[in-house]
């Protein structure tokens, strides 16, 4: 869908992200689609030292906990496309990605999901993101990485299609 189309569409970016790059990410598709950014926030927030949350991310990861969302969404009902995006973590999606989806229910919506990570393609973190999405009986109409790159990423964005 062309650029000038998406200023038609309502659409909510929803992004978790520790050290920014998933930030710059959202920042970057809401420049793009205009919609609306808001940030995943744990209730209890991750230490800013890397060690610290690095270990803390791993227990989590290890035992499947389910960190509990604080963020507000006010009427998800009023957008017509929901992207969410997060950092890669061990090849997955943090499992705070899994409380988000537990928190709100995305039925019947329309997913983007797009990824940031080092190196791992989204194509890793997409079984998860397709189980938490076909579980609310929603859609994914797209999934991709972030690399940074703004041509790669109006690349991705203009080929989402909202009619399904
Ligand atoms: C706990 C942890 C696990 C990670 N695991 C991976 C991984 O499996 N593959 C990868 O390419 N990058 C991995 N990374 C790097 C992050 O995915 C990458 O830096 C991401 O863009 C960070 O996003 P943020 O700045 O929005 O927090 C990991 C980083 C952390 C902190």
């Amino acid at each position: 869908m062309a650029e000038n189309e998406w200023q038609d569409v309502k659409s909510l970016i929803l992004y978790f992200s520790l050290s920014g790059n998933t930030e710059s990410a959202a920042t970057q598709i809401q420049d793009v689609t205009g919609g609306k950014m808001q940030k995943i926030k744990p209730v209890n927030p991750y230490p800013e030292d890397f060690d610290q949350y690095f270990k803390i991310a791993k227990h989590e990861t290890e035992l499947q906990l389910m960190p509990p969302v604080a963020t507000a969404i006010d009427d998800i009902n009023q957008y017509d496309v929901v992207f969410i995006g997060y950092p890669t973590w061990w090849g997955e999606p943090p499992r705070i990605i899994d409380s988000l989806f537990d928190k709100f229910s995305f039925a019947d919506k329309k997913i983007v999901a797009f990824s940031t990570s080092s190196s791992t393609p989204f194509e890793a973190t997409k079984p998860h993101m397709q189980q938490l999405i076909d579980d609310e009986h929603a859609l994914m109409i797209a999934g991709f990485r972030c690399d940074g790159d703004i041509d790669h990423l109006k690349a991705e964005i203009a080929g989402i299609h909202l009619a399904y």
